[in-house]
Formats: C-alpha cells, structure tokens, sequence
C-alpha cells in the first residue's frame, strides 16, 4: 500500500491554548482511518488542517504527495464539516446539482449521480423538499451525499452520523465499505466506540496529542483489553 496522506510535526494554538501537539500520521491508500477522542481532542481542528481550511503553526501535510493546501487536489477531496454547508431555499436536489457543477461533474452525467447518492443515504423520496423543511438528521445525510458524489480518492468526514439512527448508520457504514473497496481512502473522526471499532486503523486523540495509532484490534491486544472504550483509557483517555 501506499500513502495518500502524510502530517508531519503538525503543531497549532489558539491563543494559549496549545491545540494540537506534534502531530505525526500516515494514512495508506484505501483505508479507513478513524481519528477518536472526546469533545475538544483537537479531532476537527486536525481534518481543517489536512483540508487546508486552518493553516498549522508548525508541521507539514501532503496529500499524494502534493503539499497542502492545494488548490489542484480540490476535486480528489470530500469534505463534510460538523456544520451543514446546505442552501436552506434550495430543495435537495437543486443543493446537490450545485455540488455537482463545483466538482465539474458533466450535465449528462448529473442526474444519475445525485439519484445515486440520494439512494445511498435514503433520501430519494425527499429529494425535491426545500432543505429548510428538513430535519436534523436528513441534512447530515444530505451533506454527506453532497461530500461523495464525485467520488473523491480522500474522503474527509468530520462526525457524519452524528444524529442518523442507527439502522442508517450501519447502512452508511457499509456504503464507507463499499467506497473503499472502491479504492476511496476514508478519514472520519468519530467519539462513538463501536464506530471506532469498524476503522482499518484508529487515531486515538487526547488534548491535542495522539496516544495510539494502530488497528482496533491490536490498540486491543496491546493493553489486553476486550473494547476500544477500555483501550482508549488504558492509553490515557480518560478524563483526568
Ligand atoms: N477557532 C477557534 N478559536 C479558539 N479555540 C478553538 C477554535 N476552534 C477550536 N478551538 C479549541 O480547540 C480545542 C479543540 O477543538 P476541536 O473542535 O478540534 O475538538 P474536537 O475533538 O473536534 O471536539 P468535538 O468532538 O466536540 O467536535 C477546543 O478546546 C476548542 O475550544
């Protein structure tokens, strides 16, 4: 395998408040990577780093070999961010057609991609709705259809099923597994265990800095523990 992307003494304050502390990751081709710790663990500041939304103070990111930002990787990129980027007078529809003219994906080829995606996340139905009439959760799938419709090799998700029942997030999940197969490289932060426990490979994050990065499985073996949560606190999760 090889790597897609590569951060590299990542370092960023906000203020006094040191944030991100000597961040050091690799991410391979083709896999799922979790990035897991507890509210204000650095996990969205992190992902708006690699995207190249916040700049770091110190450090390095290059994603296929390109250091970031960059504007030229834009369209290999999907971004959804904790809050829904989504033009609420627009119906979903017309909110994915507008993604799809950004990504520069062809007018022929639209309709089927939007239906796809929509399929995808279980909104066909609701697909000509105003987004102002929709619920929490359909934006949450709605901006993550609008985020791999173009089908981008690095996939960024910032807590995407947060607010999705859990029938839609296996059914997400599997469609992430499909995405992978499909060669699309998938980084999604996540503070839900049992999602954290279905990544190729796992980031644990705790004020700032990474505690462990391995598969679940062997994050597991290493403290002879039987789940993430437990793994997550032998490394020095945990509140102190
Ligand atoms: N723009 C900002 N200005 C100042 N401090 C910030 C800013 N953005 C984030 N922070 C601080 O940085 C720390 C990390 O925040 P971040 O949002 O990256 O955490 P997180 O792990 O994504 O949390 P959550 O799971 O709640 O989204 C927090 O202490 C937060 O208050």
């Amino acid at each position: 395998m090889t790597k897609i992307l590569e951060m590299n003494e990542i370092s960023l304050s906000f203020g006094k408040e040191s944030v991100l502390k000597n961040i050091n990751l690799s991410v391979e081709r083709g896999e799922i990577f979790g990035l897991l710790g507890p509210s204000g663990a650095g996990k969205t500041t992190l992902v708006k780093v690699i995207v190249g939304i916040i700049e770091a103070d110190k450090g390095t990111v290059f994603v296929q070999g390109n250091k970031m930002p960059s504007l030229k990787l834009m369209r290999s990129i999907g971004y959804m961010s904790q809050s829904d980027a989504l033009y609420h007078e627009l119906s979903a529809k017309e909110n994915l057609d507008f993604f799809a003219t950004l990504y520069g994906l062809k007018k022929k080829k639209r309709e089927k991609i939007i239906n796809k995606a929509a399929e995808i996340v279980n909104l066909s139905e609701a697909l000509n709705k105003e987004v102002r009439h929709y619920s929490g959760g359909m934006k949450r799938r709605l901006s993550l259809a609008a985020s791999f419709m173009h089908t981008p090799r690095l996939l960024i998700l910032d807590e995407p099923t947060v607010g999705i029942d859990p029938v839609l997030r296996q059914s997400i999940w599997e469609e992430f597994r499909r995405l992978k197969e499909s060669g699309v490289t998938i980084i999604v932060t996540t503070h839900v265990m049992d999602e954290a426990d279905k990544c190729d490979r796992l980031a644990m994050l705790r004020d700032g800095s990474v505690i462990a990065c391995d598969t679940p499985e062997k994050l597991k073996a290493e403290q002879t523990v039987e789940s993430i949560e437990e793994a997550f606190l032998a490394y020095g999760g945990g509140i102190e």
